[in-house]
């Protein structure tokens, strides 16, 4: 068993030889019987660090700078190249820094290792049993041990043949020559990649497709009756997918992996992902994966459930909850589309390897969970006055209104600051050049837009009523999503905005809900 502090790839501060300077580093390999970390700094040299007692990186102060080409540097000459009059600033700002790091990303090996075990089998296991409660009558938490189905009765494979083609269209769809082409974020090379942005045309064919599909009179309640069937075709096209693309990461060079999935555990590996862009020539596998089959499923499943509703319950028209989740629902969705570009600033593109976690939620979590409200009303119906209605209507339209404004200002600033839209906004400025807007939305909290997506989570939700918890699911996991993203995203935007950041805290204080958190 290894014994490592660190795993391969991470960042952590190391100690400048014959210094109290502390810089930013990248393990790059472990000596097991040595103790020793090879890491490299932002400049390129390379060092053999051991580890203090309370877990800081400290130099043996054996420069190593071997690499052919490379000039070897002297010891006195750090990567920052500070100068003394600065350097005891630096030191504390650094110092800072570093129990920062520590405190927040050196989790040890070990219990990383054991999360994502359990977490590649509990995720899929969740699902299901999601599944199989929503489809329950009693779909009460303490139900429990669940009505399992028989083990044959999970798979069919006509379903895995539907699953392959609605695959396949997509993929088919997503390399229609129509929409802009457009460059993604600089890679670490440099370099950028091409996207094609063509979602909402290809929302637009698919719907055509099954409007064409339902006037021939093809039942979409087989998905209804079928849906576990069609989640175990889903968890294995995302096993398969998985194991594909980390075997294909050997061949990876380093500029294609992404910063947090090269630890050199295979379990850590295959479940973060090795590499940050797989392509199959141009087409781009996380990019498609991330939003065509998975959002495009969702909206298609949920019109399924409300065929099956009025199937079940003798209706001659949807129900008015079941009508509101997908109206809702859909918005999401197609605003997702109309604004795809977006997506390709996202940390999910920019800075995460694509692995089992990615893939098991773009192609399973999603379609599956995210549907979970309209499977639950197909088996338990719920009568909304008008009232209610009303003020559902209310609550999407203003969890709408903060999710895209704040997005669409964010974003607006990011192109150009001058903008009239956005010009008017207090900013505070950074030492990187971009400054930060600290009034309106994002004056109110630190991110508005997570405010306006749970807001309308919420707003999904509630047409279920409150007799069973199942269906406030997606509001549950949204929230969990979004408090860890929230720290995820100050921590890189400490790291990189310094004390700009922190003015911009103390002048916003509340992260989420305002007043609260
Ligand atoms: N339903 C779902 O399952 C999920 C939905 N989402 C939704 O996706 C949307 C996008 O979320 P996400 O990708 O996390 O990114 P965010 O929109 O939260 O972007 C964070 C980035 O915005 C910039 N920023 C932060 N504060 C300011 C400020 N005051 N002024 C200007 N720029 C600022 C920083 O980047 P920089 O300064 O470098 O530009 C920061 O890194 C959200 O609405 C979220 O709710 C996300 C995940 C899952
Ligand atoms: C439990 C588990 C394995 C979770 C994986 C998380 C993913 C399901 C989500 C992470 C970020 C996402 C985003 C969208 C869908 C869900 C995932 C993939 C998104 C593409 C949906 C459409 C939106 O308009 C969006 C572009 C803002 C959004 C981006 C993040």
């Amino acid at each position: 068993m290894p014994t490592a502090r660190f795993l391969i790839g991470d960042t952590v501060m190391g100690r400048w030889p014959g210094s109290n300077l502390y810089y930013e580093v990248k393990v790059l390999s472990y000596d097991n019987k040595a103790r020793l970390y090879t890491v490299i700094y932002k400049d390129g040299t390379e060092l053999d660090l051991t580890v203090f007692k309370q877990g800081v990186a400290r130099s043996r102060s054996r420069s190593r700078s071997r690499s052919p080409g490379r000039p070897r540097r002297s010891r006195s000459r750090s990567p920052a190249r500070t100068s003394r009059r600065s350097s005891s600033r630096t030191t504390d700002v650094r110092k800072e820094k570093l129990k920062e790091v520590l405190e927040v990303r050196l989790t040890p090996v070990v219990i990383r290792l054991v999360c994502v075990f359990f977490l590649m089998f509990l995720l899929p296991v969740t699902v299901l049993a999601l599944l199989i409660l929503c489809g329950q009558k009693d779909a009460s938490l303490q139900s429990f041990p669940l009505e399992l189905p028989a083990l044959q009765s999970l798979w069919d494979w006509q379903v895995f043949g539907i699953v392959l083609l609605w695959l396949l269209f997509q993929a088919v769809f997503s390399l229609l020559p129509v929409g802009k082409l457009v460059e993604g974020m600089p890679l670490k090379n440099g370099k950028t990649l091409k996207y094609r942005i063509n979602g909402f045309y290809a929302l637009l064919l698919t719907a055509v497709a099954v409007g064409v599909a339902v006037y021939q009179e093809v039942d979409l309640s087989y998905i209804h009756a079928h849906f576990l069937q069609f989640y175990t075709s889903a968890l294995l096209i995302v096993t398969v997918l998985s194991v594909y693309l980390f075997v294909r990461s050997r061949w990876a060079s380093e500029d294609e992996l992404a910063p947090g999935g090269n630890s050199g555990y295979i379990i850590y590996d295959f479940f973060m992902g090795r590499e940050l862009n797989p392509r199959i020539k141009n087409f781009d596998i996380k990019f498609f994966c991330e939003m065509r089959p998975g959002l495009m499923g969702w909206v298609l499943i949920n019109f399924a459930m409300l065929q099956a509703e009025m199937k079940h319950q003798n209706l001659e028209n949807p129900s008015p909850a079941m009508l509101l989740v997908n109206i809702f629902q859909l918005l999401w969705v197609v605003d997702g589309f109309w604004h795809e570009e977006k997506l390709l600033t996202m940390m999910d593109i920019v800075y995460d390897g694509f692995g089992f976690m990615l893939t098991f939620g773009d192609l399973a979590f999603v379609p599956f969970t995210f549907t979970c409200q309209a499977y639950y009303l197909v088996s338990h119906p719920n009568e909304l006055s008008l009232f209610w209605i009303i003020t559902l209507i209310t609550m999407n339209g203003v969890g709408y209104y903060i999710f895209r404004k704040a997005n669409s200002q964010k974003f607006t600033f990011r192109k150009n600051p001058s903008d009239p839209a956005v010009s008017h906004l207090k900013t505070i400025p950074t030492a990187t050049g971009k400054s930060l807007i600290v009034s309106g939305l994002w004056g109110w909290v630190r991110h508005p837009n997570y405010l306006g997506d749970i807001i309308m989570g919420l707003a999904w939700s509630l047409p279920c009523g409150f007799n069973h918890l199942i269906p406030y699911f997606y509001l549950i996991y949204l929230i969990t999503l979004l408090v860890h993203r929230n720290a995820r995203d100050e921590r890189q935007c400490r790291k990189k905005y310094g004390s700009a950041w922190e003015e911009y805290c103390k002048a916003v204080p509340y992260r989420i809900f305002p007043g609260i958190y």
